[in-house]
């Protein structure tokens, strides 16, 4: 029956609920009752590599990533010439993940030395690489500068005069992008909002009341003169899981009536990066535009603006990450106890089913940060016990440890059970900690029906490899 204490989004599954292909990867299956990816039964995957589990399938990883390119470019082509995709390697980075991407041709967006290093590692050419951070060391400049990666994505004036001197120092051209921050309201979590103006991140597109120009009108300037920099192009970025393109055009448009200011006083802008932030579907509640669709509405309005202001289109790049990353992933859980807890709502008590898994809030924090919805499905059986409304929780020690809020799970879910919970692929293991002294789970790609782990399972040897005993 459905329950009262359910959100209004949430549907009562008729029976064993479908795997709705909106939020799972496309070699998810039901067979023989189980859940498989690319055929690979859930209990055959964590017989061989242990449980919690973190899957990715990588053939849709890859196809998702290829869409990319293909897409933006088939739209953009003919407009403003061909757009590079850089991975937000932020979501999900592995070794193996970076060589997957540079095999689809893609290039990389990193946001830390260690990003930087570990792209490298993978063997992208540091042509290939960008680099952002509202405060990069000094460590990660020089890095960036000296194995002369494609694009520092400065972000402030104070980091721009630093990557001048450190380059002229060095004698060694910077190539520089510079983050704008074009003042757009994005419609999203307000902790993954990035555009707005009272935030960390960006040069002010606007004056402020104190000031003739704007921040990044000085830097456009400074870069544009710098005797070591390359000036190579602007940033916008408007904030993450958006599901339309119109706070992309809006920025856009902010974004290119600066560019035609610039060009007024002879300074070109070639690539202009609209940043990444696609939205994808957690749960049935979720309904991104598919990237074909924000990529025709981006490569038309920025036809028309640019059109408008007599400015040529620059060369454009984007930076997905969750929308390559996230929906390619899976996490697989055991259930350990289960409960029942009666709770009031309008004066009447109602049941809601509490059930424990072996992971939590460390291998996913996304529910604790940002209130993030997902789903769940009992995955190495079916059952026609009546679905009951439950709540996943973890094995923290903390009561806002939720891996699902509100899902029906047949009532009869319980100890040994697998869960299978979807589109975990981005921000998982990427944000993943040891609270509690958990050990993280291995990170298994699957790859036309061969599973194999990209990261090993951690270890207590592992928990214990930093300390320094007396
Ligand atoms: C500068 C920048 N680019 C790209 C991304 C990737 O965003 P998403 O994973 O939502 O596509 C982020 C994260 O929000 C970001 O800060
Ligand atoms: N970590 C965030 C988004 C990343 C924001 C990066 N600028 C999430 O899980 O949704």
């Amino acid at each position: 029956m459905r329950s009262p204490l359910a959100p209004q989004w949430l549907t009562f599954p008729d029976n064993t609920p479908a795997l709705n292909p909106k939020i799972f990867s496309s070699g998810v299956a039901r067979d023989d009752d189980q859940v498989t990816i690319q055929g690979i039964p859930v209990t055959e995957l964590v017989e061989r590599f242990g449980s919690p589990l973190w899957v990715i399938d990588e053939n849709d990883f890859r196809a998702r990533a290829r869409a990319y390119v293909d897409d933006f470019n088939t739209a953009f082509g003919s407009l403003c010439g061909g757009v590079d995709v850089y991975y937000a390697s932020k979501a999900l980075l592995t070794v193996q993940v970076a060589s997957w991407i540079r095999e689809e041709g893609l290039r990389i967006d990193t946001a830390s030395g260690g990003e930087m290093a570990l792209a490298m590692r993978a063997g992208i050419e540091p042509a290939h690489i960008g680099l952002h951070g509202n405060n990069k060391s000094d460590g990660e400049l020089h890095t960036a500068i000296t194995k002369r990666i494609g694009r520092i994505v400065v972000d402030s004036l104070a980091e721009l005069h630093r990557v001048a001197h450190m380059a002229a120092k060095l004698e060694t051209p910077a190539n520089v992008m510079l983050r704008l921050t074009p003042g757009v309201d994005a419609s999203t979590h307000h902790h993954i909002a990035t555009a707005h103006e009272d935030q960390k991140f960006g040069l002010s597109i606007t004056p402020a009341p104190d000031a003739q120009t704007s921040v990044a009108y000085q830097a456009a300037h400074i870069a544009a003169e710098a005797s070591h920099i390359n000036f190579v192009g602007l940033h916008s970025h408007i904030g993450s899981q958006i599901f339309d393109s119109q706070g992309f055009e809006a920025a856009a448009t902010r974004m290119l009536e600066f560019i035609a200011v610039l060009a007024d006083e002879n300074i070109h802008i070639e690539e202009l990066d609209i940043g990444g932030g696609y939205g994808i579907a957690y749960t049935e509640a979720d309904d991104p535009a598919a990237p074909a669709v924000i990529a025709n509405n981006l490569a038309r309005h920025l036809s028309a603006e640019t059109d408008r202001l007599n400015i040529p289109c620059p060369r454009i790049s984007i930076e997905p990450g969750r929308s390559i990353a996230g929906p390619a992933g899976l996490t697989i859980y055991t259930v350990g106890t289960t409960k029942t807890v009666w709770v009031e709502h309008a004066g009447v008590h109602h049941p809601r089913r509490y059930v424990a898994v072996d992971g939590g809030m460390s291998d996913n924090p996304r529910p604790v940060l940002y209130d993030a919805d997902y789903t769940a499905v009992l995955a190495n059986r079916v059952s026609d016990a009546e679905p009951v409304l439950s709540r996943v929780v973890g094995k923290h020690c903390e009561s806002g440890d939720i891996v699902v809020n509100t899902v029906y799970l047949p009532e009869d879910t319980d100890h040994g059970d697998l869960l299978v919970v979807p589109a975990t692929g981005a921000y998982g293991h990427a944000m993943s900690s040891n609270y509690n002294m958990l050990t993280r789970p291995a990170i298994v790609a699957i790859k036309d029906g061969a599973a194999r782990e990209i990261i090993r399972r951690e270890t207590i040897d592992d928990l214990f490899a930093r300390e320094v005993d007396l």
